[in-house]
């Protein structure tokens, strides 16, 4: 976890700007996370329908785990140490155990996952036993409780089995599962309008006219976050460069969505109208610029119950942009703690001037290992924030700290992997 983002005003948006300074991604992190109107409301699901949610409430276990004990293993339940014991009765998993506790000298056949039957102190594996007739000799030492798992030794009854704001996944599903609960509160989907502004933007499929583009960032937007279970996907489709029609349409989508992700018009260009259409329909933000390269232009807000994020247009940098500003407001709607993405130690396999005030992002691959043993970082591509083809062939991003004078073959950089971003 790195530090805390900075205090914020009670409304992030009154918050004082610093002259014409670029926010610091954990400044630009806060004021995302502090325009999220607090975490989504909360649903029962079944077990069967829970991974990939976000818990809503801490859930306790009602049973111990396991709920008795039992046998770690196919063996011989003993009721004395010796070598020597004389077998009796007979116990497999699901059989009730037993109601006459075995005496001292005495075992019973037991496999694994039976109840210990009273009486008994130890299992000893089959392999480790001289059977013949209804007598076995153990051929080495055993101590008292081995191979028996306790009752609640893995859980205790009200233990807390699943804390709140945790991503659920298989693991949770099991814990669940082997607990007996069947159902449990998990925050319901954040709904996420996508937006798209420009006038040059046609939908992928349609023939382009002259001077239009087709619209990438929707459908990256659409995929990177479709695929998460906590998330709802609107699709709000292109928006042209007309202040009152984009007015119109983000004040009728922030009636349906917790987010609106928008893309492009957050610059200062003529027809960059983001802002002004935001304040037309009587929301409030701030355009920030961040201290990244690319992704530098970003506006945060509120729209009635919806938390704004606007991207820059250029697509790699509405790609960077999203990852270290945006993703954070979606995780405060979610219930889940920040999880800053934090890069992976590495050198760099390159030399180049350093990036100035922002951090730098630049699609790379791990190139085999440094005699420091930490990965080598290739970067791909001549840099650019509207080129998408280096990104095919990356792993994940370089990354270039704000401030360093001059990167040189071996220096360190850091290394974000693709998969530490796939998700919230
Ligand atoms: N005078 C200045 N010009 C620019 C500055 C600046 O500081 N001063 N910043 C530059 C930076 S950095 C970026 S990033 C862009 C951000 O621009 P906008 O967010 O206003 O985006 P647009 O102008 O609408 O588009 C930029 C570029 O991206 C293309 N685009 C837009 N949307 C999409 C999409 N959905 N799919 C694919 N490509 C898209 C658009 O056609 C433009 O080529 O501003 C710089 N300018
Ligand atoms: O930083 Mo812009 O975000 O370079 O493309």
């Amino acid at each position: 976890m790195s530090a805390a983002p900075p205090a914020l005003a009670a409304d992030p948006c009154d918050a004082p700007r610093k002259g014409r300074g670029l926010l610091t991604v954990e400044q630009a992190q806060g004021l995302a996370a502090g325009l999220a109107d607090g975490p989504v409301g909360v649903e029962t699901l079944p077990i069967a329908r829970i991974a990939g949610r976000v818990s809503a409430e801490p859930v306790t276990s009602p049973t111990p785990l396991p709920p008795f004990d039992h046998s770690a293993m196919d063996g011989y339940a003993l009721a004395s140490l010796g070598p020597d014991h004389v077998v009796r009765g007979r116990f497999a998993a699901g059989s009730r155990g037993a109601r006459e506790p075995l005496a001292p000298g005495e075992a019973a056949r037991i496999m694994t996952g039976a109840p210990m039957p009273p009486g008994a102190v130890a299992v000893a594996m089959q392999e480790r036993v001289e059977a013949s007739g209804d007598r076995i000799a153990l051929r080495g030492p055993l101590e008292a409780g081995a191979n028996i798992r306790r009752r609640g030794e893995d859980v205790g009854v009200g233990d807390v089995i699943v804390p709140a704001g945790v991503r659920l996944d298989a693991r949770h599903v099991a814990i669940l599962a082997a607990a007996g609960v069947s159902e449990i509160a998990v925050r319901r989907r954040v709904v996420v309008g996508l937006m798209s502004t420009g006038d040059e933007l046609v939908r992928p499929g349609r023939p382009l006219a002259p001077g239009m583009i087709h619209d990438a960032n929707r459908p990256m937007l659409a995929a990177l976050l479709g695929a998460q279970p906590a998330l709802e996907i609107v699709d709000l489709g292109v928006a042209p460069d007309d202040r009152e029609e984009l007015a119109r349409l983000v004040a009728d989508a922030a009636r349906r969505c917790d987010a609106l992700v928008t893309s492009g018009a957050t610059s200062v260009g003529e027809e960059d109208h983001l802002a002004a259409a935001v304040t037309a329909a009587g929301g409030r933000l701030r355009l920030a610029s961040v201290a990244i390269k690319p992704g530098k232009p970003v506006v945060a807000g509120r729209l009635g119950g919806a938390t704004l994020i606007g991207l820059p247009g250029n697509p790699f940098a509405a790609l960077v942009a999203w990852l270290l500003v945006g993703r954070v407001a979606l995780e405060r709607l979610a219930g889940l703690p920040p999880r800053p993405l934090t890069p992976l130690a590495a050198v760099a396999g390159f030399s180049q001037k350093g990036p100035g005030g922002r951090t730098e992002f630049a699609p790379a691959k791990l190139m085999g290992t440094a005699e420091n043993g930490l990965p080598v970082v290739e970067k791909l591509g001549r840099g650019g924030s509207a080129r998408l083809a280096p990104l095919i062939a990356a792993d994940g991003l370089a990354v270039i700290a704000a401030g360093v004078d001059e990167v040189r073959e071996g220096d360190p950089v850091g290394f974000l992997p693709f998969e530490a971003a796939a998700e919230l």
